[in-house]
């Protein structure tokens, strides 16, 4: 039998690690290369996520590796938005109509660790930390990295290189210098940018808010967010213009400030916050951005996956979601492949773009929908009747959310094409009036599937 190729993986994040497990257990050999110190025995978390939302789509991928229930231990399941107004009343907005469908919060560093220690177990994988990518040559299969404390240069070949190296991924600008081919590329920045912030479990260990759920204090320009950790500590995320409107990141120069901005508009938060403004000026501030390029492979030797090949923003909390899909997928191409690498990259990208592209729309989407329309009470409404539809026609209803979130059988583009088209159904009927209390819940849910259809066929799509 051939000797499966080896395989040179740069970055092991999130994609890179689940990559290698899964290559590891198809066979091949896996060198796994990574700029920053092993996370399991140092913390350097700045400028990351401490916990992310975790759905379907990961737990799909996390279970191609046999590792579904030990990703599941180390959750939290939030059930729904805890939406904070600024008069300090909350309500939940679920999330589904089904109880089973929720989505979970989970640690980066204690989801990046799973993969790599299981990984690690596999004889044909080797890891290597503080090596960073400078760059690569994919006609010859080269990179070049360069150790962080001495320094020192080296080149390392292989037969194959996957860049799992994040948004400013060195494969991707190396393949954007090479000019024997043509790159598309984009990158747009919000306006916003994010910092993180906590709120500390009670003097009892004990979670200072509701713990399964994601809270949000949407409050049109800006908004805060928290996720619940394990330890009762929440994760708390400030969406902030950099410049615009009466208070941002550039005109915040004072803790004083900064209170005096919670205590405006996050009141109920800024209770449970004795640290902010220490915080404020610790903590770094993130840009936000989406990037898109193709193609994602170059002379048959290269492959960008994950946020390397798309960044999206975080609004939809798919990025990590989409990246492990994209292990999903890739390994679906997999099954085809007869040797030919070029060929099998092609068949994967084909399979993908559309759906990555889509979720990156769908992300800047949620982010004016979590900001400005969760507090609008025509948007409630709206949210109030999918739910009771998915609770009464579960087969015949899926909201947007639904599709995108639960639904890891349909591709994130037909997801964004439905649920959009039943926004614009929902929100037409609900404005002009045609839904109204006398009616059934089956004759609603009859009128939305019209209304939906005609829309649909307005742009000739036919479901
Ligand atoms: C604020 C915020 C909140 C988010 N929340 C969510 C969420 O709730 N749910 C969700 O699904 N997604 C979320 N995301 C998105 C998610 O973080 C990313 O999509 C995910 O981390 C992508 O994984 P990756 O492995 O492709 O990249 P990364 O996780 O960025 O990993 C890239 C790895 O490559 C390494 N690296 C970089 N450059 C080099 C180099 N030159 N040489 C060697 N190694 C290198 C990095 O150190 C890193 O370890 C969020 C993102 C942000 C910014
Ligand atoms: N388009 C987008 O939306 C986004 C783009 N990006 C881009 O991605 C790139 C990477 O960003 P980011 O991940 O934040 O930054 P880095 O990982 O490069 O650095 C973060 C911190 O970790 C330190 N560090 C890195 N490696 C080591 C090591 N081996 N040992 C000890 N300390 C280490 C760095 O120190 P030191 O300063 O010494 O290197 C720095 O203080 C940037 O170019 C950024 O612009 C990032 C996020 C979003
Ligand atoms: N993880 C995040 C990080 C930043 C911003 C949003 C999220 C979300 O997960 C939002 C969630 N999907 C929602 O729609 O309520």
């Amino acid at each position: 039998m051939k000797k499966k190729e080896n395989i040179l993986i740069i970055g092991a994040g999130l994609c890179g690690s689940l990559l290698a497990l899964r290559m590891a257990q198809r066979g091949y050999q896996v060198q796994l290369i990574e700029k920053r110190p092993d996370l399991r025995k140092t913390d350097i978390s700045a400028g990351r996520s401490i916990n992310l939302a975790f759905s379907n789509r990961g737990i799909k991928a996390m279970k191609l590796v046999g590792l579904e229930r030990k990703a599941l231990e180390i959750c939290i399941p939030m059930n729904g938005r805890m939406i904070h107004d600024q008069e300090e009343n909350t309500f939940l907005s679920p999330y589904s109509g089904l109880k089973h469908e929720y989505i979970n919060s989970i640690s980066r560093t204690d989801l990046n660790a799973l993969l790599l220690d299981e990984a690690e177990k596999m004889e044909n994988v080797s890891i290597q930390f503080n090596q960073e990518c400078l760059a690569v040559n994919s006609a010859e299969a080269k990179a070049t990295f360069r150790d962080y404390h001495s320094k020192e240069e080296k080149t390392i070949e292989a037969d194959l290189i996957f860049g799992t190296d994040g948004a400013g991924s060195s494969l991707r600008k190396s393949m954007m210098e090479d000019h024997s081919f043509l790159f598309s590329f984009s990158q747009d920045y919000l306006q916003h940018g994010y910092k993180e912030l906590s709120i500390e479990p009670s003097k009892n260990g004990d979670f200072q808010l509701h713990k399964n759920a994601l809270h949000i204090w949407p409050r049109g320009e800006n908004m805060l967010i928290a996720l619940p950790n394990l330890d009762g500590s929440f994760t708390v995320t400030l969406f902030m213009s950099y410049a615009e409107g009466d208070y941002n990141f550039e005109n915040i120069t004072s803790e004083e400030k900064a209170v005096e901005y919670f205590n405006t508009y996050y009141p109920d938060a800024l209770k449970l916050m004795p640290n902010l403004g220490k915080e404020f000026f610790e903590n770094p501030t993130g840009p936000l951005g989406t990037v898109k390029c193709s193609p994602w492979h170059s002379h048959g030797k290269s492959l960008l996956m994950g946020d390397s090949a798309h960044a999206i923003v975080p609004f939809y909390g798919q990025g990590m979601n989409a990246s492990f899909e994209d292990v999903v997928v890739f390994d679906e191409a997999l099954e085809n492949h007869t040797g030919d690498w070029e060929t099998t990259f092609k068949a994967y990208q084909e399979a993908r773009k559309k759906d990555t592209d889509a979720i990156a729309d769908l992300a800047i989407d949620n982010f004016y929908e979590m900001k400005e329309h969760t507090a609008a009470p025509i948007f409630q409404q709206k949210r109030k009747l999918e739910t009771a539809f998915e609770q009464e026609f579960p087969a015949a209803y899926a909201s947007k959310y639904r599709l995108v979130t639960f639904q890891e059988e349909i591709g994130y583009a037909e997801a964004m094409q439905r649920g959009r088209a039943q926004d614009k159904a929902m929100l037409r009927l609900i404005s002009k009036g045609k839904i109204n209390e006398q009616m059934t819940l089956e004759e609603k849910l009859k009128l939305v599937k019209a209304e939906t259809t005609h829309i649909l066929e307005e742009i000739n799509v036919v479901y």
